[in-house]
C-alpha cells in the first residue's frame, strides 16, 4: 500500500534521469516490438488507474479527508483522433515526485523481471511480452512519447513525467492548470501507425472485452469536449451469480487477476456461508506462470473486505498453491485493521483454510472428471504441489489423493498412489521408490531389476523435492515408503513374475563368497560392505545405502548443495549369477595373478556409480583398469 501524504520537503525543479539499465533494455523492446497484440497495453494502463482507485479507496477508510468531495472513484479514457493522443485518467492515490522516480524509472514487477530473465541475452523474444504483460512501459509499444501528471491524493504539489522511452526521463513541477486535481493522467503520443488507437471504437472495444475485470467504472470521452460515457460499469464479477457471467468473462478476469494470457485449467466460485461469509473466485492456470520457483513463494491471491481492495501480499494460500491466483472477497472482516493485525486475525485463518481445503477438493474432482486435463496441471505444477506434501502433515492424505507419479510400470507418469496400493504383488508390503534427479536414468536404473523381475512397481521420483518428502512420510493406507537404494531389500517373499528369474543369497555358492570378501578388501574404504543383491538381474553391481544413513538419491541431493558434512559410505551389492562375477569367483579360487581381480573390483564400482549419474572415483586410475582389461580381453 502507498503511504498517503508523504510531504515533499525538497523535490528538485525540473530534472533530466537515466532509466534503470534493465528499463532501457524493457523500452527498446517495446519501441521495435513486432508483437501483433499490442491492444495489451491499455488494459495494462486501466488496471493502473484501477488500482490507484482501490488504493485510495482503502487508504480513505482510515482519513476520509484524502477523498475530499470527489468521492466517485473511476478511470476516464479520453481519445483525440486529431491530435492524435489517447490519455487515461484516474482519480485514485496519485504519485509524489519519489513515487514518480520509483516506480517509472525501475522495475518493480517480479513479473517483469522474470519476463526480462527469462528473454536472456535474446531480443527476438518480443513476442514473449504478449504472454506476460510488462505494465505501465507496455505504453511504448504504441506511444511515440509519454507524459504522466499526477497529483498525489492530500498533496498541494503536482508533477508532470515525460519521455520518448529513449532512455531518459523528466521530471518537473506540472503547471497548475495541467495537473488533475488529484490522481494521474496518462497522456500517449501515438506513434505512427499506431493513430487508430485515438479512435474511440478502438478503445471501446479493448474495454469491453476486458470490463468485468475492471473493479471501478469506466467512462470514455470520445473526442476532446464530448461528454463522458460509460463503457464498463465496474461491478465485481466474483459478487454476481454464476449463471451472469460467460466463459469469456472468467476468461479476461482470470487474465487480468493473474497476469496470464492463457486460459484457466480450473475455475473455482463459490459463496462460502456460514460462521464466516466470502466470496472466492479462483482460478488454475494451465501454463506455468513465470517465477514459480522464485524463493520468495509469493501467492497470487488477492484480498478484499466488502468489495474493498485490501492486499495482494497476504499469504491466503499455502506456498505450494501459489500458482492459484484470484479473489476472495471477505464479508466478516473490519475494514480499519492493518495489514499485520489481518494476517493474524483468525478470520482469515478460517477464509485459508476453507480456501485451501476447497482448492485440493476441487482438483481432486478434476482428476476424477477430466483424467487429461489433470494431467496437464499436474505435469504443470505437481512439482510445486508436492512441497505440501513435506510442509502440510494436516493436508497430506488430500496431496496424496491427487498426486501422481512415474513408476517403473508408467514412466510417462499419471499413476495414482491409489491404484499403486490397489494392485500391490501378493506378499508386497511397501511402496518402493527411487529418487534421483534424471527421470530417464532413474527408469533404467540397475536398482530395479529384481523388482521387475517380481512385478513389483516402484515410483520413480525425480523431482528435487521428493527426497524429502518422502523421507518423513508416513505411508499411504498404511503401506510404509521404503527406497530401493536404501538397506536390504527384502522382497524374496514376492514370487517371481512368470518366466523372470532373480538372485537370491541362497543361490551364492562357498567361491563367489570368497570373491565378495576379496573385492570388499580390495575396495576398502570406498564402501562399508559388499553383499550379495536380490535386486539385480541383468547388471552386475549397484550401490545401495545402508539402513540408517539417507537414501543415495537424497545423499546425492544434499551433497550437491553442500548440505552433507561426510559423504556416507555406500553397500556395493554385487549379482551373485553374473557371468562376470562367476568368471572372477573361478579365477580367484585358481590363484594366480591377482590384478585383474583388482581391476574389475574397481571397475565394478565405478560402474555402479555411472550408472547413477556420478563419475569413477579416481578418473585417472579407471581409465587405466579399463585399458589394462581390454588389453587382456583383445589379446
Ligand atoms: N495510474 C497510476 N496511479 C498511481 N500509481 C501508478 C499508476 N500507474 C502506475 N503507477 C505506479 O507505477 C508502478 C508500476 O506500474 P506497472 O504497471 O509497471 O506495474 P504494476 O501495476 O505495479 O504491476 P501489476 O500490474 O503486476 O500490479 C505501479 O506499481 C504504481 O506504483
Amino acid at each position: 500500500m502507498v503511504d498517503a501524504a508523504t510531504p515533499e520537503t525538497s523535490a528538485p525543479k525540473g530534472e533530466s534521469r537515466a532509466f534503470e539499465a534493465d528499463v532501457s533494455r524493457l523500452l527498446h523492446l517495446m519501441v521495435h516490438s513486432v508483437y501483433s497484440d499490442r491492444d495489451i497495453f491499455l488494459r495494462e494502463l486501466v488496471a493502473n488507474g484501477a488500482d490507484a482507485c482501490e488504493k485510495l479507496r482503502t487508504m480513505a477508510l482510515q482519513n476520509d479527508a484524502l477523498l475530499g468531495g470527489d468521492t466517485e472513484l473511476g478511470v476516464t479514457i479520453a481519445c483525440d483522433p486529431e491530435g492524435k493522443t489517447l490519455t487515461v485518467s484516474d482519480n485514485g492515490v496519485g504519485m509524489s515526485h519519489s513515487d514518480l522516480v520509483e516506480a517509472l524509472g525501475t522495475i518493480a514487477r517480479s513479473g517483469t523481471r522474470a519476463f526480462l530473465e527469462q528473454l536472456g541475452e535474446k531480443a527476438e523474444g518480443s513476442n514473449l511480452i504478449g504472454q506476460f504483460g510488462v505494465g505501465f512501459y507496455s505504453a511504448f509499444m504504441v506511444a511515440r512519447s509519454v507524459d504522466v501528471l499526477t497529483r498525489k491524493a492530500g498533496a498541494a504539489e503536482a508533477w508532470k513525467w515525460s519521455s520518448d522511452g529513449q532512455g531518459a526521463y523528466t521530471i518537473e513541477p506540472a503547471a497548475e492548470a495541467d495537473a488533475p486535481a488529484r490522481g494521474t493522467r496518462v497522456v500517449l503520443h501515438l506513434s505512427e501507425g499506431s493513430e487508430d488507437y485515438a479512435e474511440p471504437h478502438t478503445a471501446e472495444r479493448i474495454v469491453r472485452q476486458h470490463g468485468s475485470a475492471v473493479p471501478v467504472p469506466v467512462d470514455l470521452i470520445e473526442k476532446p469536449g464530448a461528454e463522458k460515457r460509460r463503457i464498463a460499469d465496474g461491478t465485481a464479477i466474483w459478487t454476481k451469480s454464476k449463471s451472469d457471467i460467460s466463459a469469456e468473462d472468467y476468461t479476461s478476469f482470470y487474465q487480468s487477476v493473474a497476469t496470464q494470457f492463457d486460459e484457466p485449467a480450473l475455475t473455482i466460485h463459490y459463496r462460502a456461508e456460514g460462521r464466516h461469509e466470502y466470496n472466492v473466485l479462483a482460478f488454475v492456470p494451465s501454463t506455468p506462470p513465470l517465477a514459480l520457483f522464485d524463493p520468495l513463494r509469493k501467492g497470487r491471491m488477492k484480498l478484499y473486505v466488502r468489495r474493498m481492495f485490501i492486499s495482494d501480499e497476504l499469504e491466503i494460500l499455502p506456498g505450494y498453491l501459489r500458482f492459484v491466483s484470484g479473489v476472495v472477497d471477505s464479508a466478516d472482516l473490519p475494514l480499519n485493521l492493518s495489514r499485520e493485525t489481518i494476517q493474524d486475525s483468525p478470520i482469515l485463518a478460517a477464509i485459508r483454510k476453507g480456501v485451501t481445503n476447497r482448492v485440493l477438493s476441487e482438483l481432486d474432482k478434476l482428476a476424477d472428471k477430466d483424467a487429461e486435463l489433470f494431467g496437464k496441471v499436474w505435469t504443470a505444477f505437481g512439482p510445486v504441489l508436492k512441497e505440501g506434501l513435506y510442509e502440510d502433515y494436516e493436508r497430506r492424505d488430500a496431496l496424496f489423493s491427487i498426486a501422481r507419479f512415474a513408476t517403473s510400470k508408467q514412466p510417462e507418469g499419471g499413476r495414482s498412489l491409489k491404484s499403486y496400493v490397489a494392485e500391490l504383488r501378493e506378499n508386497q508390503t511397501d511402496i518402493w521408490y527411487l529418487v534421483g534427479d534424471d527421470a530417464k536414468r532413474l527408469a533404467a536404473s540397475p536398482h530395479l531389476e529384481g523388482f521387475r523381475a517380481r512385478g513389483i512397481e516402484v515410483l520413480l521420483l525425480s523431482d528435487p523435492v521428493d527426497a524429502f518428502w518422502v523421507q518423513n512420510a508416513l505411508g499411504y493406507e498404511g503401506k510404509p515408503f521404503k527406497s530401493v537404494t536404501q538397506g536390504s531389500a527384502d522382497i524374496a517373499n514376492v514370487p517371481l513374475a512368470e518366466g523372470e528369474s532373480a538372485p537370491d543369497d541362497k543361490d551364492m555358492g562357498a567361491d563367489v563368497a570368497s570373491l565378495l570378501a576379496f573385492v570388499k578388501q580390495t575396495l576398502g574404504d570406498a564402501v562399508s560392505d559388499v553383499r550379495p543383491s536380490t535386486r539385480l538381474a541383468e547388471s552386475a553391481a549397484c550401490l545401495v545405502a545402508g539402513e540408517h544413513g539417507p537414501d543415495r538419491g537424497l545423499e546425492r541431493l544434499l551433497a550437491a548443495h553442500g548440505k552433507l558434512s561426510e559423504a556416507t559410505k555406500p553397500v556395493l551389492e554385487v549379482n551373485p549369477r553374473h557371468g562376470i562375477v562367476a568368471s572372477l569367483a573361478a579365477r580367484l579360487q585358481g590363484g594366480g595373478d591377482k590384478t585383474v581381480i583388482e581391476d574389475a573390483s574397481f571397475l565394478l564400482l565405478d560402474q555402479a556409480r555411472a550408472a547413477e549419474g556420478q563419475p569413477p572415483v579416481d578418473a585417472a586410475a579407471f581409465a587405466q583398469r579399463l585399458t589394462r582389461l581390454m588389453q587382456s580381453a583383445l589379446a
